[in-house]
């Protein structure tokens, strides 16, 4: 059974505490929280003061989403905000284990992510020391991006892996694209935690949009 992981990033930002409260009580496991600082990907979103105002008055498990150049110098201070989890991309400048290990010393999970263009060999060697890979199947930057289809395979070469290495559970995110159409297919390539934003905000009813994906 997957999870789902809402995107804030598609939310009314006016609304953001109401529009958590609705996914929280639809069932979703993790709030999505997308951060982009404008250099590593061509739009700015929202950083860490969001995340403790949000924090603070809503209890969920924060899966942050950061899209950063230097993701390790931002570490801390999302940890502060109350991150539960933290990902990064392995295609930003930071020390890969260097951010791992802060991540986990602050208490927090943490996540590697790929882009379109990194072949999931990539993360290989990062999943024994990780809780999750996320697989990018849009170019990150932006929500409401058409779904692409390459990242079915790389979601079950990354699954395929962690059977391999003996973490058959390991959580195997999804991220763009996801709509009723193209989250079957990413259950069934080995993805287990779906993140979906314009397919959950941008409907009349979010509760009945999560239990669709929370049933796959
Ligand atoms: O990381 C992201 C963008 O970089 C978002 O999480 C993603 O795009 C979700 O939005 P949608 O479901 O609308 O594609
Ligand atoms: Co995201």
């Amino acid at each position: 059974m997957a999870m789902i992981a809402p995107s804030l990033l598609s939310a009314d930002f006016a609304c953001l505490e109401q529009d958590c409260r609705t996914c929280l009580d639809a069932g979703a496991d993790f709030l999505h929280f997308d951060v982009m600082d404008g250099h590593f990907v061509p739009n700015i979103s929202f950083g860490a003061p969001v995340l403790a105002s949000l924090s603070k008055k809503v209890s969920a498990f924060y899966d942050v989403h950061l899209m950063l150049t230097d993701p390790l110098a931002y570490v801390p201070m999302f940890l502060k905000a109350g991150a539960s989890m933290i990902t990064f991309h392995l295609e930003a400048d930071s020390p890969v284990q260097e951010t791992i290990d802060a991540i986990h010393a602050g208490g927090a999970k943490a996540g590697v992510v790929i882009k379109p263009a990194t072949p999931a060999a990539a993360a290989f060697e990062w999943m024994p020391k990780v809780e999750m890979v996320l697989v990018m199947s849009v170019e990150p930057g932006f929500g409401g991006q058409k779904f692409q289809p390459a990242a079915l395979e790389k979601l079950s070469a990354l699954r395929a892996e962690a059977v391999r290495i003996g973490r058959p559970d390991l959580l195997l995110q999804v991220d763009g694209g996801v709509a009723r159409d193209t989250a079957p297919l990413c259950a069934a390539a080995g993805a287990n935690v779906l993140v979906a934003g314009s397919a959950v905000f941008g409907t009349a009813d979010p509760a009945a949009e999560i239990a669709f994906y929370k049933g796959l």
